[in-house]
This record gives structure tokens, C-alpha cells and sequence, in this order.
């Protein structure tokens, strides 16, 4: 209708207002310098930590992620056209304290350690591991710092344009608006038969980070798992396991080691502590408890809640079929030690 026309209009003038993909000389920059190994950036690790890496270095260690993945190769992806939308993909995302490109990058490396390291390439084919990485880097493009119920609660053109899943349907808006943006197309050589295929993909993937979403269809994976059902081959099967993946690796700096997710925890809180600044000053209402930072005490008990709701049991049932994902397992039991003892101090 005409309103969501009008939001339309206003969220897309906002980002042309913003010359949103990478210049010709960084590109070429990037293009011409040395891509360093997996092994030097720590890429096969499932306790990567980017904090010591340049932006640049950020962007050499995707690229290296795509060749270690044969991606270049497989479709044809033009290497200028790949460096200009990684560097493309960086510059839009904005500059918060948690949802920024650096939480896209770790959230693309624990992938990439799932499918090398946890050995579930095995169950993707070479498209699918195409689409998840893509997915990842893409999967919270232009967030600003704020949830779902916040867009909602403002009415923000957001809001307007998609009621359910807001924010993650505007990441993929994003990512498709970089790919369709000249000479950042990394799925132009693809067939219209694969390309259809991979949009359909990275849109599910990112979909599939709305935790609403985790929620829904984690009982529908649990059913799968105890009707030991391991050929993943059928699509809906495909779609079911990787929207886990998905999650698996948005929430996995819970299980970094403890120095990390301790100061990943503080970038998460000061997020959500100025969402609840604006709710108090904007909206005239009361934040809920995690995102006032007046109850920060309750912090730690928070994050015992997390782990035993959201992160434990996925990667429980991820770690019993996939044993080699198990140190996503054990990271997570060990930084609730962590966590418990924190909240029983306060
Ligand atoms: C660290 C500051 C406190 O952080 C939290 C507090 C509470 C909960 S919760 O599981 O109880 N729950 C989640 C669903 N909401 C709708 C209701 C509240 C989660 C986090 C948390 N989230 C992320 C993902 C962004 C990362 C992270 O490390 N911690
Ligand atoms: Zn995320």
C-alpha cells in the first residue's frame, strides 16, 4: 500500500544519501595485496579472536575464507568483484558497539571452523557453503543498534515495511541491495537456475537469525535428531540444519575463551543499555531488565540464563550428531562456570 511505498521509498533514500558501496581505489588496493593463510589468521579455530586485526586484515581474512572454500574458483567470481563487495559489505554495517562488521566477521569464521574443523561441509554442497558464508557476512547489515520490538514500538519505517522478523528482513534487503549494485555482484557467473537457488538460500539463512524464528523450528530440529534422521539431503532437512548453523555461529561468542566473552558481553550490554537509555528518554517507558543498565548486577545471572536457554541445548544437540562441533560445547559449559561465579558474588 501506499504507507509501506512511502517507507520504502524513505529507507532506500536513507542509504542513497550514503553512497553505500566501496570506492574503486580501495578496491584495487585490496585486489593487489598479499591474502595471508588460514592458518596465520587462526581460521580453522573455533577460538579465532579478531580483536588484534586491522580493518584490512579483516577483509583479507574473508577473502581468504572464500579461496580456502574453492568459492573463487567454483563460480567464477571475478577477484575485483569479490574485494569490492567485501569491502561493500564492511561499509555497511554502522559503527554500534556490538551488531558492527566485526560481530559479521566472527560470526562468518565460526562457519567457516563448523564447516572445515566440525567437518559439516560434508552435508552442504558447494552452493549451500556459497550461500552460508554470503549469509553470515550479510546476516545484520545496517543494524542500528536496536531490536525488533524497539521498531515496532517507534514505528519506524522499518516497522512499517515488514512487521515480523523486522530487522532481518531488512539485513537481506541490504544484502541484496550491495549485490545488485555494479561490479559487486559475486553470483553473477551463476546459472539463473543457481542464482535463484542461492537468493533463496541466504534470504532463509538470514531469516533464520531472529531468535523468534530459533525457537519455532528448534523443536522441529529436535524431533528430527531423536527420529535419528541423518540424511540431510532433503531441502526442507537442508533449510531446518542450517537456520541451526545460523544461530550456532550469531550466538557463538559465548563460547570464545572467557577473556573474550567476557569483553563481548560488555560491547553486547552497552547495545542494549542504550536502547533502554532511549526507551527511558524517547519512549517515556521502563526497559526491560536487560537492557536497563541500572540492573547490570543482574548481568552475569542473564547470561547463566542465555547459555541454559538458547545456547546449551542447540549446541548439545549440534555436538551429539556433529561430535567435531563439540568445542562449541564445551567453550559455552565452561564460560557458564564463569558466569555462575560472577552472579554468586554480587
Ligand atoms: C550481555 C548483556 C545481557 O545479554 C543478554 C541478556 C539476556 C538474554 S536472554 O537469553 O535472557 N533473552 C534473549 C531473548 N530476549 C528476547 C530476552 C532476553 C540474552 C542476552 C545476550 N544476548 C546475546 C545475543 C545478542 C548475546 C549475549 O551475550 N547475551
Ligand atoms: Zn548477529
Amino acid at each position: 500500500n501506499a504507507c509501506k511505498l512511502m517507507a520504502k521509498q524513505k529507507v532506500a533514500l536513507e542509504c542513497l544519501s550514503y553512497h553505500a558501496t566501496a570506492s574503486n581505489t580501495d578496491t584495487e588496493r585490496l585486489s593487489k595485496v598479499q591474502i595471508p593463510s588460514a592458518e596465520l589468521f587462526n581460521l580453522y579455530s573455533f577460538t579465532f579472536i579478531d580483536f588484534e586485526l586491522s580493518d584490512e586484515d579483516t577483509c583479507k581474512a574473508t577473502i581468504r575464507m572464500f579461496l580456502e572454500c574453492n568459492l573463487v574458483q567454483q563460480f567464477h567470481i571475478p577477484y575485483d568483484v569479490l574485494c569490492r563487495w567485501v569491502l561493500s559489505v564492511k561499509k555497511n554495517y554502522r559503527p554500534v558497539k556490538y551488531h558492527n562488521w566485526r560481530h559479521a566477521l566472527n560470526v562468518t569464521q565460526t562457519m567457516f571452523a563448523m564447516f572445515k574443523t566440525g567437518k559439516m561441509e560434508r552435508f552442504m554442497n558447494d552452493l549451500e557453503i556459497l550461500g552460508l558464508l554470503v549469509a553470515c557476512l550479510c546476516h545484520d547489515l545496517d543494524h542500528r543498534g536496536t531490536n525488533n520490538a524497539f521498531q515496532t514500538k517507534t514505528e519506524s519505517p522499518l516497522a512499517i515495511l515488514y512487521t515480523t522478523s523486522t530487522m532481518e528482513h531488512h539485513h537481506f534487503d541490504q544484502c541484496v541491495m550491495i549485490l545488485n549494485t555494479d561490479s559487486n555482484n559475486i553470483f553473477q557467473a551463476l546459472s539463473p537456475y543457481d542464482y535463484k537457488k542461492v537468493m533463496k538460500l541466504v534470504e532463509t539463512a538470514i531469516l533464520s537469525t531472529d531468535l523468534a524464528m530459533y525457537f519455532k523450528k528448534r523443536n522441529k530440529f529436535l524431533e528430527l535428531i531423536e527420529n535419528g534422521e541423518f540424511d540431510w539431503q532433503s531441502d526442507d532437512k537442508k533449510e531446518l540444519l542450517s537456520g541451526m548453523m545460523m544461530t550456532a555461529c550469531d550466538v557463538s561468542a559465548i563460547a570464545k575463551p572467557w577473556e573474550v566473552q567476557h569483553r563481548v558481553a560488555k560491547l553486547v550490554a552497552d547495545e542494549f543499555f542504550d536502547q533502554g537509555d532511549l526507551e527511558k528518554m524517547q519512549l517515556k517507558e521502563q526497559p526491560i531488565a536487560m537492557m536497563d543498565r541500572e540492573r547490570k548486577d543482574e548481568l552475569p545471572q542473564m547470561q547463566v540464563g542465555f547459555i541454559d536457554v538458547i545456547c546449551l541445548p542447540l549446541y548439545k544437540v549440534l555436538s551429539d550428531t556433529f561430535p567435531w562441533v563439540k568445542p562449541l560445547y564445551q567453550g559455552t559449559l565452561e564460560n557458564r562456570k564463569n558466569w555462575q561465579d560472577l552472579a554468586e558474588k554480587v
